[in-house]
């Protein structure tokens, strides 16, 4: 099918399966866990990982497509209105429905979830939210408010607080849908939230500002664990 297969490195088949492959390096996506989404602005079409199998491993044609449908009926699976118009012989990833919550409610190009173990400790530390200021890396962080003139998003500065939701982990992914939609609601200017004992979903308006968001946040979850280790206070 044409919608996948490109030979440009930027194509969202492409960049889904060469970042799943950094990712994997990186041991965020480990023995299957972890999985990605991107909406495609030209097309519409919205790019998802298939579920269970080896993220490091896939290949564009192991990709689902899906295409927005606003006369189709909601069910719980699936709770917002897509069609599918490429499917591989493999289930569609259990992450789905809130990949689609990110897109729909936060106009998100691009969602990263990944399983790092720093996504995973930082849960077992703090509570309903992780604070951290007074960090440069904060700087490439997302605040919420657009430059009034460009329209542009301004990021943090250095004094300001990053602040990321914590929402307990339910036995299915589908089951968290309330709980991010809650976080959509409490926390507007958040671009990521952490699920506890179980990783972080990071989403942004292109798949290059998903990734920096989800890496400052991992680096920030990494030190911050550190210090907690050597008793420096946040
Ligand atoms: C190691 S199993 C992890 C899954 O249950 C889930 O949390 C996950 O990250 C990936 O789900 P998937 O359905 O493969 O996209
Ligand atoms: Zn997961």
């Amino acid at each position: 099918m044409d919608s996948i297969h490109s030979f440009d490195s930027r194509h969202p088949a492409n960049l889904i399966c060469s970042l799943s492959n950094q990712f994997f390096h990186k041991e965020w996506c480990l023995g299957t866990g972890g999985a990605m989404s991107i909406r495609d602005t030209t097309t519409n079409y919205i790019y998802i990982t298939p579920s269970g199998v080896q993220k490091e491993l896939m290949q564009p044609k192991d990709l689902y497509v899906l295409t927005k449908n606003e006369n189709k009926n909601k069910n719980r699976n699936q709770p917002y209105p897509y069609d599918i118009i490429y499917s591989p012989p493999l289930k569609i990833s259990d992450c789905s429905p809130l990949f689609l919550a990110c897109h729909e409610h936060k106009d998100a190009n691009a969602v990263i979830h990944t399983h790092s173990q720093n996504s995973v400790l930082i849960t077992l530390l703090f509570d309903k939210e992780f604070n951290i200021s007074n960090m440069e890396q904060i700087k490439a962080m997302p605040s919420g408010r657009k430059d009034p003139e460009t329209g542009k998003q301004i990021n943090l500065s250095f004094n300001d607080n990053l602040c990321i939701p914590i929402i307990d982990n339910r036995p299915h992914e589908h089951d968290l849908l309330n709980s991010l939609k809650d976080v959509f609601e409490k926390y507007p200017n958040a671009c990521a939230v952490l699920v506890r004992r179980h990783g972080l979903f990071v989403w942004g308006p292109t798949i290059d500002k998903a990734k920096i968001y989800n890496e400052s946040i991992d680096y920030l979850l990494g030190l911050a664990i550190k210090m907690h280790q050597l008793n420096i206070h946040i």
